[in-house]
C-alpha cells in the first residue's frame, strides 16, 4: 500500500491509500532497481475526508468500514469479501470495482533493456547469453533417464526456456509485476532486524518434526539455484486476468515432480503478522510453542511464487486444476517452501496450489 501520512483518524486504517489528486504517476524514461524506486519515493498525503456514511455498494452496510475498499473510478465503497472474487489484501496501487474496471488499462508488462533486467535479477555478467540447444540437449542427456527418475519420485531440476528473447519476456513480465506491486526481487528467504532471526528458522522446532531433504534432490535444487544465479529461470510468464489478478502461465511442458520454484520473503513470526493483509504469506514453521512459529512474507521482497494462484478448494473444477503442490523440507537444518509439479503440466495452462495444505483459514470460495 503506498504510504500516507494523514493523520490516524481521518481515514479507516484499511481503505486503500492511493487517491492521489495529482493525476497518474509520470512515465519514467528509464528503468530503476527497486531500491531506487524506494529511496525517492514520494510521500503521499491524503487529505482529510469524511467515511462516516461510506456504505458497501453490494451489501448497502456501513460497517465494517476497516474492510471496505473505495474504487479510484466511482468513489464507491465496497466490502472486500463482498466482492468476487474475494479481495482478501487491500490492493497496491489503484483499485477499481467490476464497473470501472474495464474503462481502466490492465497493467502492462514494461520493456528493459538487457542490462536493467540483469540488475533487477542480481544476474552473473556473463550469464545471459543463450544457452545453445546442443549444449542444452548434451547437459540433458546426461541426467538419468525419466523412467527411473519416475519411479524413484525425485525432484527434477526445471528446464528454462532456451530461446533468448522468450526468456527475456519471461523475466520482463515478473519484474512489472514486481514493480507494480512495489517489490523487490529476492530469491532467497531473507532475515532482517525486528523479524525473525535466522537461528529462529530451525526444522528442529517443527511440531511433527519436518520431512529432510535427500542429498540427491539438494543437488538439483543447487543446480536450479545456480541456473537461476545465471538468470535461466523456469519457464513463466507473469500475466494478469481481470478475475484472477496476476497469476502465471506455462511457457514450456514441465513434467510431474520438477522444482519449479522456491517461495522466498521476509521471514517472521506469525505473531508479528496477526493484523497483517498481506494475502501471499506462507507457513514456514509450525512450532510446539505458537510463538515461535515463522511465515514467509513476500510483501517487501519476493520471487514469481507470489503469483501463483490458489485452487478453489469448494468445487471439483477448482481442485481439478492443481498443478502444484507446496512442500515443506528441511535443508540443512533450515525450514524452506518448494513448490513441485504435482503431474505433468502442458504449456499454456496456468499454475494453482493448495492454499489450505496445512491450515483451513484460506477463504478460496470465491476463488475461479
Ligand atoms: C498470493 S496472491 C496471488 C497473486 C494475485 N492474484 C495477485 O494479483 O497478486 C493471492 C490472491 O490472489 C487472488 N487469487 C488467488 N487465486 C485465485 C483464484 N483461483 N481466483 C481468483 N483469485 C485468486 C486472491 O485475491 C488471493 O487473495
Amino acid at each position: 500500500m503506498a504510504p500516507f501520512n494523514s493523520t490516524p483518524q481521518s481515514r479507516p486504517h484499511h481503505l486503500p491509500a492511493f487517491r492521489r489528486k495529482e493525476g497518474p504517476p509520470k512515465k519514467k524514461k528509464k528503468f530503476r532497481t527497486m531500491k531506487d524506486v524506494m529511496k525517492t519515493a514520494k510521500r503521499v498525503a491524503i487529505p482529510r475526508e469524511d467515511y462516516s456514511k461510506l456504505t458497501c455498494k453490494i451489501c448497502g452496510s456501513g460497517e465494517k468500514d476497516e474492510e471496505m475498499l473505495l474504487c479510484d473510478g466511482c468513489d464507491n465503497g465496497f466490502h472486500m469479501m463482498c466482492l468476487r472474487p474475494v479481495v482478501v489484501r487491500v490492493p497496491i496501487g489503484s483499485w477499481y470495482c467490476n464497473k470501472c474496471h474495464d474503462h481502466h488499462p490492465t497493467p502492462v508488462v514494461k520493456k528493459f533493456t538487457q542490462r536493467k533486467i540483469m540488475d533487477f535479477f542480481r544476474i552473473q555478467k556473463s550469464a545471459m547469453k543463450c544457452i545453445s540447444p546442443e549444449v542444452s540437449r548434451r547437459q540433458r542427456k546426461r541426467t538419468r533417464p525419466l523412467v527411473l527418475q519416475k519411479k524413484s519420485r525425485k525432484l527434477l531440476p526445471y528446464i528454462p526456456t532456451e530461446d533468448h528473447n522468450r526468456r527475456s519476456k519471461q523475466m520482463e513480465s515478473l519484474a512489472s509485476a514486481l514493480i507494480n506491486l512495489k517489490l523487490e526481487f529476492s530469491n532467497e528467504l531473507t532475515y532482517f532486524l525486528g523479524m525473525a532471526p535466522k537461528s529462529a528458522n530451525q526444522s528442529k522446532f517443527e511440531s511433527d518434526g519436518m520431512q529432510v531433504m535427500s542429498k540427491e534432490d539438494m543437488r538439483t535444487l543447487e543446480k536450479c539455484k545456480a541456473m537461476s544465479e545465471r538468470g535461466e529461470y523456469p519457464p513463466l510468464t507473469v500475466v494478469f486476468d481481470a478475475l484472477e489478478g496476476y497469476t502465471v502461465e506455462v511457457d514450456a511442458p514441465i513434467k510431474h515432480m520438477t522444482f519449479v520454484a522456491e517461495y522466498t520473503g521476509d521471514v517472521d513470526y506469525i505473531r508479528n503478522r496477526a493484523n497483517d493483509d498481506c494475502d501471499s504469506m506462507m507457513t514456514l514453521l509450525l512450532a510446539s510453542d505458537p510463538l515461535k512459529s515463522l511465515l514467509i512474507c513476500p510483501d517487501k521482497r519476493g520471487n514469481i511464487t507470489r503469483f501463483i494462484n490458489g485452487i478453489n478448494n469448494h468445487t471439483e473444477e477448482g481442485r481439478k486444476k492443481q498443478n502444484l503442490k507446496c512442500v515443506r523440507y528441511s535443508v540443512k537444518g533450515e525450514c524452506r517452501v518448494f513448490l513441485v509439479a504435482s503431474r505433468n503440466i502442458g504449456k499454456g495452462e496456468r499454475l494453482y496450489y493448495n492454499y489450505n495444505g496445512y491450515e483451513n483459514a484460506y477463504p478460496t470460495h470465491h476463488f475461479v
